[in-house]
This record gives C-alpha cells, structure tokens and sequence, in this order.
C-alpha cells in the first residue's frame, strides 16, 4: 500500500520532481520582474477573495501591481456581505439556541436569554470592518497599489478607472486580471427593495426578526440565513424549485440533512415555483404553484429572501469593446491558464465558469498569476470542498454517490454515525455521519461528505486525501487522535475497505 501510493504521488501533477524544477527556475526568473515605469506587469479588476489574492501573490512574484476596486473596502462579496457577516450571524444566532435549548443538559442553567439584535449585528460588523482594514494592511505590506473607483475597459491593456471621490484616471498594465465576481441572481416579477423583498445583502443586516420568513430557493444562502433567522425566532418556510434541497449534494446526506433542517423548525416546500409577490399590504404574499403547474395558494411573509443563485458581474466592463467571450449564462470563457480569447486578458474567480466559493476563487488567482509568472498553476475543481455552515455543518469533496453511479465505476461506500464516536457522545452532539466512496478495484477515494457539528473543519483530512490519491486504507492507518471527530473518518475509511471497530 505504501509503495503504491508514493508511486502515484511521484506522478502527482503538484509534486513531480519535473514540475518542482520547472518552479525552482521560474522562481529565479521571475525575481526582479517589476518595471520602475507607471505601466503596471500585473492589474485587477476586483478586489474579493479572486483579485486581492493574486494581487498580494502577484506582487510576491515580483510584478508590479494594481489592483482596483470599486467597493471602498476590500474583500470583495465573500468579506463585506458574504462568507463573513453570514458565519458571524450563524455563530450568535447558533449560542443563543444552544443557551435555550442545550445548556441546560449539560447542567448549565441560564434564565433570561435574550438577543439583543444591534448587538449581534454590531459583532457582525466589527468582524467585516477589521477583516477588511487587515487586507488593506496586506497590500500595504506586499506593495501592492491600490485603486479605489469603478474601472472598465479602455483597450485590452488600459482601464478607465472613475474613482470614488469623482476623478478619472487610466490604469495600464501588460495583463489585466478581470475578478469583478458575482451578483444576486433576480427572478421575474420579484423586485428586491432589501426591506420586505431582501437579497442575502438585506437579510445580514435586518434591524427586526421578522416573524414569518419566506425564502426561495433551498440552497447555501437560503439554509444558512434561513438557519440564522430561524434560531432566533423566525417561522422559516423555504421555497424550492426543484424536488431536494441543495440539489448538488450527495443524494443521502442531503435527505437526513433536510430532516435535521425540519427538526429545527424549518418548513420546505420542494418542488414549487413563485409565480406572483404582492407587496401591496403590510407584509408580502406569495403566489405558488407546483413547479409543473397546478393550483395556485398563497404564502403570507413579512420579509421574503430571494437566493435563487447568483450570476456572474461584468456590467459596465465594456467586455464587448474588446471582445472578450462569454457563454450564454454570461460567465467570462477561460482556458486552462485563465486566459480570455483577448490575449492580455484573464478572468477568475465567480466570474468564470466552476463552484462560486471564495476558496475556489483565491486558487484561481494565486494559479493565474504563477502561469503569467511562468510557473505551473493548479486549481482541481473536482477537489473543491464546499460546506454548508448550518447545525450540523454538511461538508464535502469529491463525487457524490449519484456522481459515480453515473460514471458507471464499480465503487464501495464506508459510512460511519457520529452516533458511535466518543467524542460527540461525550459532548451530546452526536447527530450526523461521515460517508465515504471509493472505487472498488483500487480503493482509492472518490468522494466524502460528512454532517457533523465540524464538518467543515473535518472535510480538510478528505480533501488532503484525495488531492493525494489517497485509498480508504490510507486514511484508516493513520493514527487518528482519541477522542476526536475525526475518528470517525477513520472509521467510515475502514468501513470502506474492511471493517470498522466500533459499530
Ligand atoms: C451571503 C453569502 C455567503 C457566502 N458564504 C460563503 C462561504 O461561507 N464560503 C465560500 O467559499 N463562499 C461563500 N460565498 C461566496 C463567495 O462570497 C464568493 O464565491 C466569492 O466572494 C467570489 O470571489 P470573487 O473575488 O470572484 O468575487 P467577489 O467577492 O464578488 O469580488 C468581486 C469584487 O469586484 C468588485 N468589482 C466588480 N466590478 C468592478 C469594477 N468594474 N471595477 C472595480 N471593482 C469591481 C466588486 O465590488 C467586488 O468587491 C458567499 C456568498 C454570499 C452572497
Ligand atoms: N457556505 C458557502 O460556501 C456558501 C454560502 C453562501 C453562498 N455560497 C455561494 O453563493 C452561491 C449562491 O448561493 P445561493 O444559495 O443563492 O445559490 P445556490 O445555487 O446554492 O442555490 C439556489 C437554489 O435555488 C433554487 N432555485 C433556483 N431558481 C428558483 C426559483 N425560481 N424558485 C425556487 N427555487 C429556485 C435552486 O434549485 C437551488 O436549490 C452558491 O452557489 C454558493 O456557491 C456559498
């Protein structure tokens, strides 16, 4: 087993030894690279996890840098009105439902809970200011320079660029990275005013619990601000065009992650579609049908949360006075490099093709600014880990079971409930499992996915793993530390191959 798997990681596309000399060259090659005159090697249009990370990396690989934002603060959707401020609220709104509904199990005795909504939002916005004040400090750090305005296309090397106190400049550069992400996806007829009709944007910053609350669409915003609103108060009925939720994730995990969600007071209605909002009274209500047409009933909400998805942004690039491509959906076309169809010209991030996560977008900045540096990049999006932050966090990497069935590959499945691990017995948290698939003739790992209260941290021993090729059996004889939650990956990778002990 062994030998076997360092045979296949001497053929990993990060480690060969031709690869790590092909790095070591370019490194020296590339030191020194910046031009002491104003056109820049390197600029970025958007400053989110994409574009401030290949700034920073850019400017370590020697290239003179810009990078240009629109927004005043850095950080992008993931800082300012996503990934942060949403597991901020998820982090206060989860202790106080632990303080009513758990506390008291574990002999913790509280009287008076209560949320002080300013208060949760005010250590929300702590969280994003100094977040974002930090990138700012890392550009200064790593030299890199910083535009704050609007930019678009001049010609394929020049960005007009308005800045927010009103003036215009140009910004030249020999490669302009275009990292100017995403945006809520509207329906038709639904019109967000972010007070009774909201966007994930106004559901971060409500200044009331609203007493019922409708969201649409059961995928990641709608679960987690769905989640937040509902510990602490909020009658929660979920909206769902299709016949699951979360639709891209693994078929079993996902119905008992569905029946957790209800537990908690959730309310979904899969398989229907909204197909008229009256904003007229008080409240809002919603016309719904059953996604293949039929009869019509009406849901009453104070605040509706539209998370439909969200869509590429690139209005206002003049994309077209370049010619840059983009499919039908609008997301910029890239080759394996990041390279627009307009040479000069890259793209990453949300705004390409692939998973919309802030993690996925900083590998792509960080590999498409190697390449410019001659180095060799590598982003795998079939080993992008992707975790829902709910209680139980779901979290996975890799094929899902309907993913592998489809390819047609003989495969085993190990699974191992947090119902047996000591840990989450000794806590009384035990809700959840890990799930495993590998391929049958070689073991090697297909996918994971875990629901677990960490999963989110957990998945990363997965991740590592299949990054590496790994089989079941090399994760099963590694020394798990007792007592963790990660033994339970351990013992679902036993399950895989052979058995576990402890079920
Ligand atoms: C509520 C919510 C929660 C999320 N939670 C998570 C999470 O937990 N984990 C996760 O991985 N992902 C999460 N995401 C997704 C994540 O935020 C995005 O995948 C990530 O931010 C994409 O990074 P990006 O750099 O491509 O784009 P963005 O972060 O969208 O950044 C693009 C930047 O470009 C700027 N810009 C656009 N056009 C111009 C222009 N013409 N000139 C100058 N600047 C411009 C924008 O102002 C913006 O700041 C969440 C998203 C939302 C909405
Ligand atoms: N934890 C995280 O990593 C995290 C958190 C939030 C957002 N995000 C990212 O942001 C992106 C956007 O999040 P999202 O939740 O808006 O999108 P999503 O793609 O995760 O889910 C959208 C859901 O809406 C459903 N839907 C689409 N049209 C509908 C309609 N007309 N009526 C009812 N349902 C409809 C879809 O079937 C899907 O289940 C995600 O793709 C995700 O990549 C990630």
């Amino acid at each position: 087993m062994g030998l076997a798997n360092l045979a296949r990681r001497k053929g990993s596309v990060l480690f060969s030894s031709e690869n790590l000399i092909r790095y070591t060259f370019s490194l020296r090659s590339t030191r020194g690279f910046a031009s002491g005159s104003d056109e820049n090697d390197v600029v970025i249009l958007g400053g989110g996890p994409g574009g401030y990370v290949a700034a920073i990396k850019a400017s370590q690989l020697g290239f003179k840098t810009t990078c240009i934002e629109k927004r005043g603060t850095l950080g992008g959707t993931c800082l300012n009105v996503g990934c942060i401020p949403s597991k901020a609220l998820l982090h206060s709104s989860h202790m106080y439902h632990e303080a009513i509904h758990s506390f008291a199990n574990h002999g913790v005795k509280v009287s008076n809970v209560e949320i002080d909504l300013s208060a949760m939002m005010a250590q929300k916005d702590k969280a994003v200011s100094n977040l974002t004040r930090g990138i700012e400090g890392l550009f200064k750090k790593n030299k890199v320079n910083y535009v704050k305005g609007y930019g678009k296309f001049l010609s394929p090397s020049e960005i007009s660029v308005e800045t927010i106190e009103g003036e215009n400049t140009v910004v030249k550069g020999k490669h302009i990275i275009i990292a100017t992400g995403s945006d809520v996806k509207s329906l038709p007829g639904v019109t967000i005013d972010e007070k009774k009709i909201v966007s994930s944007t106004g559901a971060l910053a409500l200044t009331e619990i609203p007493k019922r609350l409708v969201v649409i669409g059961a995928g990641y915003i709608g679960l987690e601000m769905g989640s937040v609103w509902g510990r602490i108060g909020s009658e929660v009925t979920v909206v769902e065009f299709a016949s699951e939720i979360v639709p891209t994730m693994d078929g079993e995990i996902r119905k008992q992650f569905q029946r957790s969600l209800e537990k908690q007071g959730m309310k979904f209605k899969l398989k229907t579609k909204v197909v008229g909002v009256d904003t007229s009274g008080d409240g809002v209500k919603l016309t719904v049908e059953p996604a293949a047409g039929g009869e019509q009933t009406t849901i009453e909400a104070d605040v509706v949360l539209v998370s439909a998805g969200r869509t590429p942004f690139t209005s206002g690039l003049n994309l077209d006075k370049i010619g840059v491509e983009t499919d039908k959906i609008g997301r910029i076309l890239v080759n394996e490099r990041f390279a627009t169809n307009v040479s000069g010209v890259y793209a990453i991030g949300d705004v390409i093709p692939g998973p919309m996560l802030a993690h996925k977008a900083e590998e792509d900045g960080v590999a498409c600014v190697e390449y410019l540096a001659g180095k060799v990049g590598h982003v795998d999006y079939d080993k992008v880990p992707g975790v829902v932050y709910t209680n139980p966090e779901v979290a996975s990497v890799g094929k899902t079971e309907e993913q592998v069935k489809a390819l047609g590959v003989e495969y085993r499945v190990g699974k191992f409930p947090f119902m047996a691990n000591s840990r989450a017995k000794a806590i009384d948290n035990a809700e959840g499992l890990v799930k495993i698939l590998a391929e049958k003739e070689t073991d090697k790992i297909l996918g994971v996915h875990i629901m677990a209260p960490n999963a989110g941290e957990l998945i990363h021993e997965a991740a590592i793993a299949l990054q590496y090729d790994a089989s079941s059996e090399d994760i099963a004889r590694v020394c798990h530390a007792h007592p963790t939650m990660s033994e339970a990956i351990k013992e679902a990778a036993m399950a895989t191959y052979d058995k576990p002990i402890h079920i």
